[in-house]
């Protein structure tokens, strides 16, 4: 490939300590380009990015898709970032508004419903402002950026990354780097030094884009998210994919 490999990556700020390293490969080798997580599928599947920071729950619907490297975006516990919210509590919700620009805690969401809190609701595909639209007995699931900033407006948070920790005992993965065709050689231990790289200035980066952040990125990157993928988050990862294969068609 003469071309530079084309990466898609997720626009929030969770991924900026992984594309924070990716300065330091040769120039030219790769193009960046930012997607909120829900676009991420299409670009791969269509060959439009060679490599993508893959929401987990589309892996099933991009045949050929492997693992690049071994980063990605997970949490362990409590990841601050995905949550359901709502202004009444568990028992009394009916709807959930499914957030647009995410593809794996929409589906998450639906498995702990059905199999953790035991609760049938009806799910909506939510679009944009449907924030705004979370109230009474209708509750949302919020990603992102967006999310950390939703705390005082609720009565009631679900940090879905906690839930699924508690329910199951493991790690959640959210993305990992994925590719579906063959990369340029040396490419992907030269991409995951590079991810590696990153993640050894994580203050630095935080303090970089506190201003827009307007909470603490530092307890975000250091206490809730985790970058490396080790055996017990491809157990989390694998353990994800099995429940979500029995769950019916995942609406909306
Ligand atoms: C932790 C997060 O993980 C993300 C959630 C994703 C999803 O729901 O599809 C995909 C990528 C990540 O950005 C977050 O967005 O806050």
């Amino acid at each position: 490939m003469s071309r530079p490999v084309r990466v898609a990556a997720v626009s929030y700020l969770n991924a900026k300590p992984l594309l924070a390293g990716l300065q330091a490969l040769p120039a030219g080798e790769v193009e960046l380009r930012l997607e909120v997580p829900a676009r991420l599928p299409g670009l791969l599947a269509a060959g439009e990015a060679d490599v993508a920071l893959l929401p987990v729950a589309a892996l099933p619907r991009i045949p050929g898709a492997y693992a690049v490297g071994t980063h990605g975006i997970a949490a362990d516990g409590p990841v601050a970032s995905v949550a359901l919210f709502s202004q009444v509590p568990m028992t009394q919700i009916e709807e959930v508004l499914l957030d647009h620009q995410s593809c794996t805690s929409v589906a998450l969401v639906q498995l702990l419903l059905a199999g953790h809190w035991r609760r049938q609701v009806r799910f909506s595909a939510a679009q944009e402002g449907y924030i705004d639209r979370i109230a009474g007995t209708r509750a949302g699931v919020i990603i992102g950026d967006r999310a950390m900033t939703q705390g005082a407006r609720f009565c009631h948070k679900w940090d879905l990354a906690q839930v699924w920790k508690e329910w199951t005992g493991l790690p959640f993965v959210f993305a990992a780097w994925a590719a579906v065709r063959p990369l340029p050689e040396g490419f992907v231990q030269r991409f995951d030094e590079a991810n590696a790289a990153g993640l050894e200035r994580l203050d630095e980066i935080a303090d970089a884009h506190a201003a827009q952040a307007g909470y603490d990125l530092r307890t975000y990157y250091r206490d809730h998210l985790r970058f490396r993928l080790d055996g017990r988050m491809r157990q989390g990862q694998a353990l994800f994919l099995e429940r979500l294969a029995s769950l019916p068609p995942v609406q909306p």
